[in-house]
């Protein structure tokens, strides 16, 4: 029904490779890995998909990443996830990582890297999906925390092209990130942040300002400050929206009320993206239908969108 939008060639810009774990696979990792769950079978777990804000969400998140424990089961998780793309005709993907939720399970970094990395490659070379791996650091954590995780992955740094800022994102402002950003960039990585997802506009002129981010992940809040979108108009900053993401955690009420087109069509550089598909209902191309559904998204707006996320790569 939407060979359609499957059939442009799109890149995704935003995925948390931990929110593409489908409960079928969570499900076999803990069977694998003989861990208990608290859900008693896929039905159930995804009954429990019901989210009133970004912090419900995370902390299922969280739980359900508990699962992942070995270099192969960081490659399952991500081939499957590069499985569809290749179904969505995503032709690049620049993926996050949070290896602070498995390093503090005590998982060592190296295995979630390895695991996720070989398939990022098997990916580009067997499906012809190219890629950029952005490693994120969880801002609920403290600082030291970060430089932590950064000084863990220098070893590794080829393997990445940026970093990123995610998880709970009242009361954790860009601004406590300053310094490990700031050493990131350093070492020559690309930096985008998480801003104005929940977060007021003020979040997004810090990221800007202080991050010196270079694309904005979610950012619709950025429509409630008029100074701030003349900015983000002028100088072409992409955001890296994610429809089904934003109303699954009632950013908005429903699609209907969604700003994505009303964005692009005063000259934001909007691109669709997935966020966390297994829990948010669908991977790229069902969120574009679901513009097209409950926003009446026109193909050649589709078309834009879908230039948009090739144009706003960072490599
Ligand atoms: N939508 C989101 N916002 C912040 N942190 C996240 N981690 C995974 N998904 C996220
Ligand atoms: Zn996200």
């Amino acid at each position: 029904m939407y060979d359609w939008l499957n059939a442009l060639p799109k890149a995704e810009l935003h995925l948390h490779l931990e929110g593409s774990l489908e409960p079928e696979l969570l499900f076999a990792l803990a069977e694998r890995n003989r861990i208990a769950l608290p859900w008693n079978d896929v039905e159930a777990l995804r009954a429990a998909y019901a989210f009133n804000n970004l912090q419900e969400f995370l902390d299922l998140y969280y739980r359900g990443a508990d699962v992942l424990r070995t270099e192969q089961d960081f490659y399952d998780l991500t081939w499957a996830y590069l499985l569809k793309c290749k179904e969505q005709n995503v032709v690049h993907t620049e993926p996050f990582f949070d290896p602070q939720t498995h390093t503090d399970r005590g998982i060592p970094f190296e295995v979630v890297l390895r695991g996720i990395k070989q398939a990022l490659v098997d990916g580009e070379k067997q499906l012809g999906i190219s890629h950029g791996l952005i490693l994120a650091f969880l801002r609920h954590l403290p600082e030291g925390q970060a430089f932590k995780t950064l000084e863990q992955a220098m070893p590794f740094r080829d393997a990445f092209i940026a970093v990123g800022l995610d998880s709970s994102e009242q009361g954790f402002p860009p601004r406590l990130f300053e310094r490990v950003f700031a050493k990131a960039r350093s070492e020559g990585l690309h930096a985008v942040a998480h801003a104005g997802e929940e977060g007021p506009p003020a979040y997004i002129w810090e990221a800007l300002d202080l991050l010196k981010i270079q694309r904005i992940d979610h950012g619709v809040r950025a429509i409630e400050d008029e100074r701030l979108m003349q900015r983000i108009i002028d100088e072409q900053i992409p955001l890296t929206v994610c429809p089904l993401s934003n109303t699954k955690l009632c950013v908005f009420e429903h699609m209907g009320q969604h700003n994505i087109l009303d964005m692009l069509e005063r000259g934001v550089k909007v691109t669709v993206n997935s966020d966390d598909p297994a829990y948010f209902g669908g991977y790229v191309t069902e969120n574009f239908a679901a513009l097209h559904q409950g926003l009446g998204m026109s193909e050649e707006q589709a078309k834009r969108l879908a230039q948009n996320s090739l144009d706003a790569r960072l490599v």
